[in-house]
């Protein structure tokens, strides 16, 4: 029985992974007329040609590829994110999946990150990638990321960690990370909870579980969803009017997220006309211009009074797809509360 069990451990062992890369475009499939120019058009280069580029990941993992789109991430869409997540879900229900990389821009990854964080129910490694240079230029990010992303997703150490980010060595929680420069290969930090982990040529090394909930745990639902409700972002400054608060309630808006001033503060003027959209049944989130630190309930805004919700660590981008979510379904404002403390 023993030898049964070692000779079963070993074949495991011995097995190769199988990884699927969902390609939908960004910079990684980028091209431009020259390996040293600034100018290149995103979502150029097919997932097969990608793959061909780095040979080595066959040595980590059987790989298969799908072309889910091909566009830059700012033309990402709620449409191209929810068949992501349905594909997402029917592969990770077979045995012969044992982990899946999407291919990304980088300017949106922080919102499909953390969409398909909040939404898909398996444990298996979901690994999103991209760069920040294209295909066709010197020293090229994107080849060595496509191989980090891979080894992270065929490691079984991966697991249960909700969905992960890899760029430039470190492996990120889609909760935590968000885009910090516009042109850097080191373009994305964790900078309130800090790394999931570091990857280096295939060695992984992990420090922590994402804090928030995710995968089995979550109770999000996209499996008979079309479309998400209209939420919008609403960016606040010195003398911010109040009247956009307003035109987004008038042209549907089920739910707006404030990128607030310091600790989501606004005018009050802006402040007056959340609470005329609160009572009109539209869910208005405080959340922060700043890129860190928490939003807090009822600090110098009365969330009680003005009937408002605290984003605590998500900042709009995040709070916005949160909330999208979490308005497919009819909830108390306590109930939204909540989610941003939980998610
Ligand atoms: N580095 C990038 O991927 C930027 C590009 N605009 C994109 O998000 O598709």
């Amino acid at each position: 029985m023993l030898l049964l069990f070692i000779l079963f451990s070993v074949l495991c062992v011995g097995q190769k992974k199988n990884v699927v890369i969902l390609a939908t475009g960004g910079t990684i499939a980028g091209a431009a007329g020259s390996g040293v120019q600034s100018g290149y058009t995103s979502g150029q280069v097919t997932i097969d040609a990608m793959i061909n580029a780095v040979p080595d990941i066959t040595k980590l993992a059987e790989i298969k590829g799908e072309q889910i789109s091909n566009v830059g991430s700012q033309d990402m869409s709620f449409e191209i994110m929810l068949k992501l997540a349905k594909r997402i879900a029917e592969l990770t229900k077979g045995a012969n999946v044992d982990g899946v990389v999407i291919t990304h821009g980088t300017d949106t990854m922080e919102e499909t990150a953390y969409f398909l964080n909040l939404v898909c129910k398996t444990d298996k490694p979901i690994v999103l990638v991209g760069s920040m240079r294209p295909s066709t230029a010197v020293s090229a990010d994107g080849p060595l990321n496509l191989y980090d992303a891979v080894a992270v997703a065929a490691d079984p150490n991966a697991k249960n960690r909700g969905v992960l980010l890899v760029m430039n060595d470190w492996i990120h929680s889609a909760q935590s990370l968000t885009k910090v420069s516009t042109t850097a290969v080191q373009t994305f930090m964790s900078p309130i909870r800090g790394l999931i982990g570091t990857t280096a040529y295939g060695v992984n090394e992990y420090y922590r579980l994402p804090h928030s909930k995710y995968g089995s745990q979550s109770e999000f639902s996209v499996d008979n969803v079309t479309a998400l409700p209209r939420v919008d972002i609403i960016y606040a400054d010195v003398d911010m009017p109040a009247d956009l608060i307003d035109c987004s309630v008038e042209k549907g808006a089920k739910g707006i997220v404030i990128a607030g001033v310091g600790n989501g503060n606004m005018t009050k003027s802006a402040l007056e006309a959340c609470t005329r959209a609160v009572k009109k049944g539209v869910t208005v989130v405080r959340s922060t211009r700043v890129a860190t630190g928490n939003v807090g309930r009822n600090v110098e805004v009365n969330d009680d009074q003005a009937g408002t919700i605290a984003s605590y660590d998500l900042n709009p981008q995040k709070s916005r797809i949160l909330l999208s979510v979490a308005l497919l379904k009819q909830r108390k404002p306590a109930e939204i509360q909540k989610l941003f403390s939980d998610y």
